[in-house]
């Protein structure tokens, strides 16, 4: 088990609706840090959502775009707690950027992933069954998760605050 390390960033990984940013809130708002997310952070940035980038300018601009935004938030000083858009997990470059930092990877089935990504307007469809899209970003993406993950949660059955707490408790977190 590593131990905390008040200089790593923590990143947290999976498909789409796998509840990155509900995590991620909870663990910045724990441990008082800035919290990242390339959603709300590109929306600021380009006036735009992510199903409207992928839309008007395609999924490569839009993948480009989130790639930067990961590798600009892994630079923050100090750390902060990061929702990495899934598709950064399939450059090179990112997993090993990603080396010193805590990596959470949450993941459930698709058919419970395909549920959850209807919470909002702002993920792309890249298809419109979204089984069968993220089945097949499942068999892109899967191998590279478990290649950089630290930790891994079921999603279907934890809840986010449970899952919260575990990695706070993994990493030797105490509330000062
Ligand atoms: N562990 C969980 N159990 C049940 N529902 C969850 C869980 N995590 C997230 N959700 C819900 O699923 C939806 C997607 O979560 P979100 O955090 O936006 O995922 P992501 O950022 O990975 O796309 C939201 O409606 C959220 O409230
Ligand atoms: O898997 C993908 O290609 C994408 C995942 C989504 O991010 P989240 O995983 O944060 O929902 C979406 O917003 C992004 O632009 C494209
Ligand atoms: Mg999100």
């Amino acid at each position: 088990m590593r131990s905390f390390d008040a200089s790593a960033p923590i990143v947290v990984v999976g498909l789409m609706g796998s509840g990155k940013t509900s995590v991620s809130r909870l663990l910045a708002d724990a441990l008082g840090r800035r919290m990242r997310d390339s959603d709300p952070d590109m929306r600021e940035r380009y006036g735009a959502s992510a199903a409207e980038m992928a839309e008007k300018e395609g999924p490569e601009v839009l993948h480009d775009r989130e790639a930067e935004h990961l590798r600009e938030a892994l630079r923050d000083e100090p750390p902060s707690v990061i929702a990495a858009a899934a598709s950064t997990v399939e450059r090179a470059d990112i997993r090993a950027l990603l080396e010193p930092a805590v990596v959470i990877w949450l993941d459930a089935a698709d058919e419970v992933l395909a549920e959850r990504m209807s919470s909002g307007s702002h993920r792309p469809h890249f298809e419109s069954d979204l089984r069968a899209m993220l089945a097949k970003q499942r068999a892109r993406r899967g191998p590279f998760f478990e290649e950089i993950a630290d930790m891994t949660f079921d999603v279907a059955t934890m809840r986010p605050e449970q899952i919260a707490r575990q990695v706070l408790n993994a990493l030797g977190y105490e509330p000062a």
